[in-house]
């Protein structure tokens, strides 16, 4: 029987699968990742909008990074919260590139949509201090919340006690960690670039990508 949603660990299989089998390089799904992100943000946003894009030292923020200078080459305001510091090859580069396309460093004032890439499916919980202080700074703002992948703080069994998502974009196919989330949550698949035989292969069904890469579930 084909199932509709994956566990995290279901999910990075897939991701490994992709990687090694098709050569499509991590760096070019957060190419796609970050672009429907940005896509989801644009949609919310006016050009006035200031954006503030929370990242950590992973993939995750990396997509966040990437979406970041998806919108600041689109003319958005954005910040960057840079919760620890930035070591890894990949999500380094992608925070050069965003600097250089104009995303500044900083939280400000205020925020209008306030995204989470902070920390995705390698997330372990308890939070560090400085994860928690910005999940603070963000829930008690008033700004639209976007989680990319999946909130930070959320447990297990899908509680969430981190950060406070209006939204959450997921990548590639629905996760299960996801149906437990509170209802009012919206929840978005987005596309990045599996074929289709690797969803066979996972026995999962694949999204219908061939219209539209931003899927509302
Ligand atoms: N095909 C894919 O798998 C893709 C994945 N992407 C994103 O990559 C994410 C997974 O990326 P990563 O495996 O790099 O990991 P994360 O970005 O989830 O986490 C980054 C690192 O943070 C550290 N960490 C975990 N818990 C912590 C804590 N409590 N305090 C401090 N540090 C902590 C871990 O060392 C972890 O490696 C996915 O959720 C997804 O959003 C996309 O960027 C692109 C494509
Ligand atoms: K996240």
């Amino acid at each position: 029987m084909q199932v509709t949603s994956l566990s995290l660990e279901a999910f990075k299989e897939m991701d490994y699968w992709a990687v090694e089998k098709y050569k499509l390089s991590i760096e070019l799904m957060m190419e796609n990742a970050g672009l429907q992100l940005a896509r989801l943000v644009a949609k919310k946003a006016t050009q006035s909008s200031v954006v503030t894009i929370g990242v950590g030292n992973g993939n995750n923020g990396g997509g966040g990074l990437v979406a970041a200078r998806r919108l600041a080459a689109w003319g958005f305001k954005v910040y960057l919260d840079v919760v620890v510091p930035i070591t890894k090859d990949l999500p380094k580069t992608q925070l050069e590139r965003a600097l250089l396309f104009g995303a500044k460093e900083g939280i400000p004032e205020t925020t209008d949509i306030w995204v989470d890439a902070y920390l995705g499916f390698s997330q372990r919980l308890p939070l560090s201090d400085a994860f928690a202080k910005s999940i603070g700074l963000a829930n008690a703002s008033s700004a639209f919340r976007i989680s990319l992948d999946i909130p930070i703080g959320i447990s297990k069994n899908g509680e969430l006690s981190g950060f406070e998502a209006d939204q959450v974009m997921t990548l590639a196919a629905p996760k299960t960690i996801l149906e437990q989330l509170p209802s009012g949550i919206e929840v978005f698949v987005a596309d990045l670039g599996i074929p289709k035989a690797v969803y066979r292969h996972f026995n999962v069904e694949m999204p219908d990508f061939s219209k539209n890469q931003l899927i509302a579930l």
